[in-house]
């Protein structure tokens, strides 16, 4: 629904500022009249950019492929149906590690944006949404043939003066019902890793991929990041915000999620990074903290004709 030519409350035709949407071959930018910008590449429908009045949100490796050609290293690509390697004995069997949705060219279906009345009473946009669109028939032979289940995807990408909301809904538009795992693979930018705390895990449970994926409970009420992590949380309360802040507590980011029980913090480190040949500089995972909303924990079974949606609301620098 395109909501931006609603009457006004300030008059019929009084002409107000609308986000700008500027759309390329490849990418989407959308800006808001107050000056913040979200881009999405459509390749894998992947936010690369994420800019509020405080600059650049997400990180984004100086090798990222952003021609089609592999997974864009850094922004928020997304992972759908499987998170990581996929298991042997499962209906994703085929498909590359994290899926086909952040290697498929994704549909931009269009826009529409909200308003409102300010404090004094003026008129005034307060986000912007963009839709993107995938579907089985829009997918390679290869991804085709290994997942053969007829689906619809709508990527939602909403941007606030203050937030950036991505919410994904998935439509079994099949006979036969499918499994499924969700991952926002969110890599946010920071100054400094060594000052990075990460909040409100503190008695959760996650398993440690580092360390042969054992399960262990988390101890620390502000999680310093000091070599290198992988972790997947489970089992959180979504409406409880993971909060990224300074070693001295102050807020950097907080995320609050919607049917996303799950949340993996990862950095590579030092040795992991050098390894990656997209990853650049070597020494960029110090700028950087992927703190990634998802259920993949377990499977989502979707029954035909069944939809399902989740999301997450990043907040920055409160
Ligand atoms: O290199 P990729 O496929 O983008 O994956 C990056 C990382 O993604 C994280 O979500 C996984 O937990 C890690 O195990 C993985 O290394």
């Amino acid at each position: 629904m395109d909501r931006s030519h609603k009457p006004s409350a300030i008059g019929v035709g009084a002409s107000l500022p609308q986000p700008s949407v500027d759309i390329q071959d490849n990418t989407v930018k959308a800006t808001l009249p107050t000056g913040q910008s979200v881009t999405i590449h459509l390749y894998g429908a992947t936010v690369t950019s994420w800019k509020t009045a405080n600059g650049e949100q997400l990180f984004l490796s100086q090798k990222a492929h952003l021609d089609g050609s592999k997974p864009i290293r850094g922004g928020i690509p997304l992972v759908f149906p499987v998170f990581g390697p996929p298991p042997s004995n499962h209906a994703t069997s085929s498909l590359p590690q994290h899926g086909f949705a952040r290697n498929s060219t994704w549909e931009f279906l269009g826009k529409s944006s909200s308003e409102s009345l300010g404090k004094d009473q003026s008129q005034e946009v307060l986000s912007v949404k963009l839709d993107f669109g995938l579907s089985h028939g829009m997918l390679s032979e290869e991804f085709r043939k290994a997942w053969p289940y007829e689906f619809g995807l709508v990527y939602s990408i909403t941007l606030t003066k203050d937030a950036l909301e991505t919410t994904l809904q998935v439509r079994n538009e099949g006979k036969q019902n499918f499994e499924f795992q969700v991952l926002m693979h969110t890599y946010l930018n920071v100054e400094d890793i060594s000052k990075v705390r990460v909040k409100n895990l503190e008695n959760k449970n996650y398993v440690d991929k580092t360390r042969g994926a054992t399960s262990h409970t988390e101890s620390s009420p502000a999680l310093a990041i000091t070599q290198e992590t992988d972790r997947v949380y489970q089992a959180l309360d979504p409406t409880v915000p993971i909060v990224v802040s300074t070693a001295d507590d102050k807020a950097l980011f907080s995320i609050t999620r919607e049917a996303l029980t799950d949340v993996v913090v990862w950095n590579p480190w030092a040795e992991k990074a050098k390894g990656m040949a997209d990853f650049a500089p070597d020494d960029a995972y110090k700028n950087m903290i992927c703190v990634e909303a998802g259920t993949v924990s377990a499977w989502q079974t979707l029954e035909a004709g069944d939809a399902w949606e989740g999301g997450q609301s990043i907040k920055s620098r409160l």
